[in-house]
């Protein structure tokens, strides 16, 4: 087994514009076959390193490195063959809803291979029996429900068998069961395909089940902590323990600063 990385993010800035800094100095490792979760709150930049590593923005300083090669935004040969490595599924990824379920899957299928349609159909079948839903191939998406869109999408993310499959907020809006089936899912996608996988979340409890890895970013891609689930969990550091324990009060405040509450409503205190 290699120990180079998959992914590196080597000292990585990144603003959207010059009067933001997004994500400041990260390094970041992402080894080959495993499931690297990214944990932390909305806004803190998880979107935009997955954006970075898809070569859609180039940072302002600092390298992104897929499988040893940096990533290049102004090549757009290298990019080409870098996303045909990439499955990619975004928190609302849509899917075409005037096509059916085995359409949406064929999709990246008819669109970036020359293969024949019986062979579409038999990568089809199985990218959806891989995701539970071979059943459900001739249904339109409108009636599909919300849990089982994703899993199309998924099929549909895995149809050009990527090594490196990223996953932006694949629990958001999902019941308990559904989102246990999701994680499930990706643990297993992972392992029998050999790929390697990026959760971005901000779902604890399911990546602690799943990864192997976790990251914790805080506002302005400050990274608080790394390790396994299991470090994380048993790590005495206050700011960890809030994060992954999902305590409210901790150096992280509930409250944003104000004045006294008895000073806002205008009563003694
Ligand atoms: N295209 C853009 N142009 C300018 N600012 C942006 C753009 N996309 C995101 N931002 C800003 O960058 C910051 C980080 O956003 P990002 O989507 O990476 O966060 P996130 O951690 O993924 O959050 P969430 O969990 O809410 O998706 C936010 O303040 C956001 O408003």
């Amino acid at each position: 087994m290699t120990t180079t990385p998959f992914i590196e993010i080597d000292r990585v800035t990144f603003g959207y514009d010059s009067s933001r800094t997004i994500l400041k100095d990260i390094s970041l490792k992402f080894p080959r076959g495993q499931v690297t979760a990214i944990l932390g709150g909305s806004g803190c930049g998880k979107t935009t390193l997955m954006r970075l590593i898809g070569g859609v923005h180039r940072p302002d300083s600092g390298r992104v490195i897929f499988d040893g090669e940096v990533v290049d935004t102004r090549d757009r040969a290298q990019l080409y063959r870098l996303r045909r490595r990439l499955g990619m599924l975004f928190q609302f990824g849509a899917l075409f809803t005037d096509l059916s379920v085995f359409d949406n899957v064929a999709f990246p299928l008819r669109e970036h291979t020359q293969l024949p349609e019986a062979m579409i159909r038999d990568i089809v079948l199985m990218k959806l029996n891989a995701v539970g839903l071979r059943g459900a191939a001739g249904l339109r998406i409108s009636e599909v429900s919300g849990g089982m869109a994703r899993r199309i999408a998924l099929a549909r993310a895995i149809a050009l068998d990527p090594e490196l499959i990223m996953y932006d907020e694949p629990f958001a809006g999902l019941d308990l069961i559904s989102m246990g089936v999701a994680a499930k899912l990706i643990r297993t996608l992972n392992d029998v395909t050999g790929a390697t996988s990026l959760v971005i979340s901000h779902d604890v409890p399911e990546c602690m089940a799943i990864a192997d890895y976790v990251v914790l970013m805080a506002t302005g891609g400050r990274i608080v902590a790394q390790g396994t689930p299991k470090e994380l969990m048993d790590s005495m550091d206050p700011e960890t323990r809030q994060f992954v324990r999902g305590e409210p009060d901790g150096p992280v405040k509930f409250h944003y600063p104000a004045p006294e509450i008895a000073a806002d409503f205008g009563v003694a205190p």
